[in-house]
């Protein structure tokens, strides 16, 4: 593999450089942030292009109607918490959800998580409620609410890198063994099925998949093919010095080996803006946000821009419109995307157009209105006739308390008791696993 000038090899892979960059850091030493980046730009990359190009392939089954997509994960990744009980947590809730789609509507499922890499965030606003700078990331600065702390320092894109390297690592290892293994379905429901509802349901299917294995074994056939998964990563392309540096050409394209999938945010989609024009170069798979504002021609133009050779897969439209709005907006985009004969993946995020604060000031999200983001983008695309592909969800594995409602039942008033997110809320074990089942119930329909 070259990785020597990568801009020499791929025709205007850097015209991006000419263009308006929203949402970037103010470094304030260029100097350091030069010499960090020429660090990353030969360093082994986290993810490798034969894992982006089987990733690739795989979401072309999801474009064409035989797969659904699964992407979830932080919020806001930390260093502090990219630890082993964390990224388990994160990796078991994912891959739950996975059985209960995969079980209950017989759909095999591409599994995506935000994860190692998710360090950096676009922001409303350059300032926080203290007057401070805003928190960016862990790439960029610190969640600590002192100025100092929140001045962009390149070196935490070294960290961000070094972090990201180590959880991958972690995760390719649960993918191919051990924890991702079907025979420890019941193992991934540990300290969960007596407190959750969805907890309880999970474990029928459990049950069902055991006596579905023991019967295999006894029949003899071989069942080395659920020893492991296949668990890809991702995360919003933002800080485009990073994901520049991490770049690599293979075969004469461009990968962006900071990832195996990469987003533009709904922030940063401008068509005549450097995140599209670099996200245009990539062989990588790539997603786009698109908000309640987008027109129809909009994500026309996104789709020729990005998809120019109409590969299904290439290109996946994240719609986040909010429960109000999915059923309004998004049937003209599907619309008018499938008349010009691109093959995209569509794939629901119920998270960003659905945020609220709480009385008692929380950023927080109901399950009600996420639920019914996704079924108004199931009807649209049962309506249409076309595939709706995937779901896009803001998680965590552990029991916190950010998101309201679900079978727990959280109140504004429960907020407060583990409130944890770096940036958005998210929705817990228990509030993922029923919005699994539903899901399946959606798929099933
Ligand atoms: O996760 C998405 C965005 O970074 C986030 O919603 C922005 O949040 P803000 O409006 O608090 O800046
Ligand atoms: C910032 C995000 O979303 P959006 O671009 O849709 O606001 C995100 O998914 O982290």
């Amino acid at each position: 593999m070259s990785i020597t000038e990568p801009a020499e090899l791929v025709p205007g892979l850097d015209r991006w450089r000419e263009l308006h960059a929203a949402q970037q850091p103010e470094w304030p030493d260029r100097a350091a942030l030069d010499a960090v980046l020429s660090t990353l730009q030969t360093v082994p990359p986290i993810v490798a292009p034969a894992e982006v190009d089987t990733l690739r392939r795989q979401l072309a089954d999801v474009a064409q109607g035989k797969a659904f997509l699964l992407q979830g994960g932080d919020c806001a990744e930390t260093f502090d918490l990219n630890t082993e009980p964390h990224l388990q947590a994160t990796t078991r809730t994912l891959l739950q959800m996975a059985v209960v789609l995969t079980y209950g509507a017989s759909v095999p499922v591409v599994k995506v998580g935000r994860v190692a890499g998710q360090y950096a965030k676009p922001r409303s606003s350059n300032t926080d409620a203290l007057g401070l700078p805003s928190y960016r990331g862990d790439m960029v600065n610190s969640l600590d609410p002192v100025l100092a702390d929140r001045i962009p320092d390149p070196n935490r894109l070294v960290r961000a890198y070094a972090n990201s390297a180590a959880a991958m690592n972690m995760i390719r290892a649960y993918a191919r063994g051990g924890l991702a293994d079907l025979h420890a379905v019941h193992d991934w429901n540990k300290d969960f099925v007596s407190t959750s509802p969805a907890g309880v349901r999970y474990d029928v299917i459990a049950r069902e998949i055991d006596r579905a294995l023991a019967f295999m074994k006894a029949c003899g056939v071989d069942d080395s093919a659920l020893r492991g998964v296949e668990l890809y990563s991702s995360h919003e392309a933002l800080i485009l010095d990073y994901e520049r540096a991490l770049l690599r050409v293979h075969e004469g394209r461009a990968y962006a080996l900071s990832a195996h999938f990469v987003w533009v945010g709904e922030r940063t989609r401008q068509m005549d803006g450097a995140h599209i024009e670099f996200a245009s170069k990539l062989a990588n798979p790539i997603g786009v946000k698109i908000g309640p504002t987008t027109t129809p021609e909009q994500a026309t133009e996104l789709v020729e821009r990005l998809d120019p050779d109409g590969v299904p897969g290439r290109l996946t439209l994240i719609s986040r419109m909010g429960n109000g709005k999915i059923r309004d907006v998004l049937p003209g985009i599907v619309e008018k995307v499938t008349a010009s004969g691109h093959q995209v993946v569509w794939q629901c995020d119920p998270m960003h157009g659905n945020t609220h604060e709480s009385p008692t000031g929380y950023k927080t999200r109901h399950f009600d209105r996420v639920v019914d983001e996704v079924l108004g983008f199931f009807d649209v695309h049962r309506r249409l006739g076309t595939w709706p592909g995937g779901i896009h969800v803001e998680l965590t594995g552990e029991d916190v308390t950010e998101c309201l409602g679900g079978a727990m039942e959280i109140s504004d008033a429960d907020l407060n008791s583990r409130y944890e997110t770096a940036c958005d809320p998210r929705l817990n074990t228990g509030q993922s696993l029923e919005l699994a089942f539903l899901v399946t119930e959606m798929l099933r329909g």
